[in-house]
C-alpha cells in the first residue's frame, strides 16, 4: 500500500517540555488507523502536527509528497476533527455546518443533511447548548461529510452512547471502502474500534513507538497459562510483558517471536490470543515502568 502522510523527526516543545519527540512513520493510503496512546502521550499534538493546525518545532509533514505546513495546495486535502471545538461555542449546529459547507471543498451537502438526521442534530440549538455526544456528533458529520481524502479525528466518540458509537463506525467503514479515504483515528475506546483498524500507531511519552499492521501487531502476542514451575522460568526474558500467579497457576503476556510454541503446548501451557486493549494496557504499562524513574524522580 501507498503512503498518503509522511512525518519525520517530529518533535514538539511546549516551553520546556516536549510533547512529542523524534517521531517518524507513514501512514498508508486508504486506511483507517488508529491512534492510541495513554493520558498525555501526544496523540492530539500529533494529529494537530499532522493536519498542519500547528507547527512541529522540528521536522516535516508530507501529504502525497508535499509540504503539509503552509502549502495551499495541500491543506484543502486534509480535514481535522477536534475533540474539543470551542470556537464553536456560539454557533448554531446550522451555521456550524454551513461553515464547513464553504471551508472543506470535498463537502457532501447531501450526505451532511442525512448525517444530521441520523444523528438527531438540532439545526437551531448553540453547540454550547449541546450535550457532550451531540457535540461529538456535529464533529462526525464535520468529518464524515467532508469527504476529505485525508481525515483525522481526535478521540470522536467522546460522549456518544453504544448506539451512536456504532454508528459512527458502520458509517466509517463503509465510506472508507467506497472512497478510498484515509482515516486517523485517536481514541481510548481501543476494544470496540479494533475491527476499524487496519493499522496501529503506538505512541508513548511522545514516541511512535510502533506503526503496523493491526493484525501483525495483534498476533505477536500471546497469553501463556499453566504450571508456575515450567513458567516462570521464561518470566525474565523481556519479550514478557506481564505476569500473574495464583494457586501454583501462571499467566505470561508474551510480546514477540514464540520460538518454543509446540514444545510449550505439549508441556501442557495453554497459549490463546491477547485482545487489542489488553496488548496496548501491557504494552504502556512495561513502557511507563521503565521511565518511571525519569517521570516521578522530582518528587522525590
Ligand atoms: N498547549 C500546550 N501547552 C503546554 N503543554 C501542552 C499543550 N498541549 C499539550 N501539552 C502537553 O503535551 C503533552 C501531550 O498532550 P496531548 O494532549 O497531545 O496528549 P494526548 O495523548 O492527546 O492526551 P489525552 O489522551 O489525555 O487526551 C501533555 O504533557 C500535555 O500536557
Amino acid at each position: 500500500m501507498n503512503s498518503i502522510l509522511e512525518c519525520s523527526q517530529i518533535a514538539k516543545k511546549f516551553g520546556r517540555s516536549e510533547a512529542i519527540r523524534n517521531a517518524t512513520t507513514a501512514f498508508e493510503e486508504g486506511a483507517v488507523h488508529g491512534l492510541l496512546g495513554a493520558n498525555g502521550a501526544g496523540k492530539t499534538t500529533l494529529l494537530h502536527i499532522l493536519s498542519g493546525l500547528i507547527y512541529p518545532s522540528q521536522g516535516q509533514v508530507l501529504y502525497d509528497g508535499q509540504q503539509v505546513h503552509d502549502n495551499p495546495a495541500v491543506t484543502p486535502n486534509i480535514c481535522l476533527v477536534k475533540s474539543d471545538e470551542r470556537s464553536w461555542a456560539d454557533y448554531k449546529v446550522k451555521d456550524l455546518i454551513k461553515y464547513c459547507s464553504l471551508l472543506l471543498p470535498y463537502w457532501d451537502e447531501k450526505f451532511a443533511v442525512e448525517l444530521l438526521r441520523k444523528f438527531r442534530l438540532p439545526g437551531n440549538k448553540k453547540y454550547k447548548h449541546l450535550s457532550r455526544g451531540m457535540q461529538s456528533m456535529v464533529g462526525i458529520v464535520k468529518g464524515l461529510a467532508s469527504r476529505a481524502p485525508l481525515t483525522l479525528f481526535d478521540e470522536p466518540t467522546l460522549g456518544l452512547d453504544a448506539d451512536m458509537r456504532e454508528t459512527f463506525y458502520e458509517l466509517m467503514i463503509s465510506d472508507c471502502g467506497e472512497r478510498q479515504r484515509t482515516m486517523i483515528l485517536s481514541t481510548h475506546q481501543i476494544d470496540e474500534s479494533a475491527n476499524l483498524f487496519q493499522y496501529i500507531t503506538l505512541l508513548e511519552q511522545g514516541v511512535v513507538t510502533s506503526h503496523m499492521d493491526k493484525d501483525a501487531f495483534v498476533e505477536q502476542a500471546h497469553y501463556l497459562q499453566g504450571d508456575t514451575s515450567l513458567l516462570l522460568a521464561l518470566a525474565s526474558d523481556p519479550r514478557v510483558l506481564h505476569e500473574e500467579s495464583l494457586a501454583g497457576t501462571t499467566v505470561l503476556v508474551w510480546y514477540g517471536e514464540l520460538e518454543n510454541q509446540v514444545d510449550l503446548e505439549r508441556r501442557g501451557i495453554k497459549i490463546g490470543p491477547v485482545p487489542l486493549q489488553k496488548l496496548f494496557v501491557y504494552l504502556t504499562r512495561k513502557g511507563n515502568l521503565n521511565s518511571e524513574e525519569k517521570y516521578y524522580g522530582n518528587f522525590s
